[in-house]
């Protein structure tokens, strides 16, 4: 990690989270299925009572997810008044909403599955849910390892300053913005939003020298991988996009931010260029350097997040 004009205290590599998890993992798959049901249940028992039971907690979730369904059933409605009501549009809109609602009307009655309301606001959610913190913890490691590093925040500059020649970054610049990928590829392996995989094995199979009987949990430890001196080197925890760099580099084995396979992250290709358009316009307008105050301590909890936030010092850029 550089270490010029990085001022409060130096970010550190994250060993005692990564042992966490791994204990975790290779603890589940080393048991067999009735031990770890012996094991799990009496443990998430309480936790299942206590969803059930009407605590305070338990009200205020309730009441904001109702909350959250009664705003996207008023947006979904006013779209469904425009076309319904108004015949001010033929279509429900070329956004996602739009699209499952055009979906819906047009299987509704020919017997195959068809949409319903619920399902379409269940999409809203998932979509809101996996699309939003995962973006936003991706920008703000980022921006924390970009005001402690200088020299690749000066790169980064130098770059969108060539590539965008002053012009709000378009579709046509983001390929070419190769060091900005390289950097956001390293803050996605030391920071991976989504920590854990979690994967159900639907039969036996054999993984290396290990049994995994149908129904066994597996969770695939991202972080760990991520970090894993084995796969990526000594300075596995450091921060060095040069690694990125390398056409030997084979992303989906040792790098898996969006997972693998037909249930990776359908939002990926939209993710890393809404955070490219973001990073670059920032880069341009903005230098920054970590706060006195920034204390570094990411905490896992499903998403891995700075416990105290991230405090930056921002000063414009005159162009
Ligand atoms: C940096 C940003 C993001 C990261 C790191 C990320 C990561 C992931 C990962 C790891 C998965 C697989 C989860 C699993 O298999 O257990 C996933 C799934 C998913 N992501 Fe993302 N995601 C990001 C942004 C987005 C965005 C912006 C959207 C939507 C606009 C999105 C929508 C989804 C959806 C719908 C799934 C479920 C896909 C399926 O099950 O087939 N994600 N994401």
């Amino acid at each position: 990690m550089e270490k010029q004009g990085v001022r409060g205290p130096e970010p550190r590599p994250l060993t005692g989270n990564i042992l966490d998890v791994t204990s975790f993992v290779s603890h589940s798959t080393s048991k067999d299925m009735d031990s770890i049901h012996h094991d799990i249940v009496p443990r998430l028992l309480p936790h299942y009572i206590a969803w059930f039971f009407p605590s305070k907690y338990n009200r205020e979730i309730k009441s904001l997810k109702m909350e959250v369904e009664r705003l996207l059933m008023e947006i979904i409605q006013s779209r469904k008044d425009c076309v319904e009501i108004g015949g001010r549009s033929s279509s429900y809109g070329n956004d996602l909403l739009g699209m499952l609602l055009n979906e819906m009307q047009k299987k509704k009655g020919n017997g195959s599955f068809s949409l319903n309301l619920q399902l379409i606001m269940d999409e809203c959610k998932t979509f809101f849910f996996a699309g939003h913190e995962t973006t936003a913890l991706l920008l703000t490691w980022t921006v924390m390892l970009l005001a402690s590093n200088p020299s690749w925040q000066e790169k980064v500059r130098a770059e969108v300053k060539q590539v965008c020649n002053g012009e709000t970054p378009s579709v046509d610049h983001l390929p070419k913005l190769t060091v900005l990928n390289m950097v956001i590829n390293e803050s996605l392996r030391l920071y991976p939003p989504a920590t854990l995989l979690p994967r159900m094995a639907f039969e036996d199979f054999k993984l290396g020298d290990l049994h995994i009987p149908k129904g066994l949990s597996i969770w695939i430890p991202v972080l760990a991988i991520h970090h894993s001196e084995e796969l990526w080197g000594k300075d596995a925890n450091e921060f060095n996009p040069d690694r990125f760099a390398s056409k030997s580099f084979a992303p989906g084995r040792h790098f898996i931010p969006f997972a693998a396979g037909p249930r990776n992250c359908i939002g990926q290709t939209f993710a890393m260029m809404e955070a490219k358009i973001i990073l670059a316009m920032l880069i341009s307008s903005f230098s920054f350097t970590i706060s006195d105050s920034y204390r570094h301590a990411p905490v896992i909890v499903l998403t891995i997040k700075p416990k105290y936030g991230v405090q930056v010092c921002m000063k414009p850029i005159n162009p």
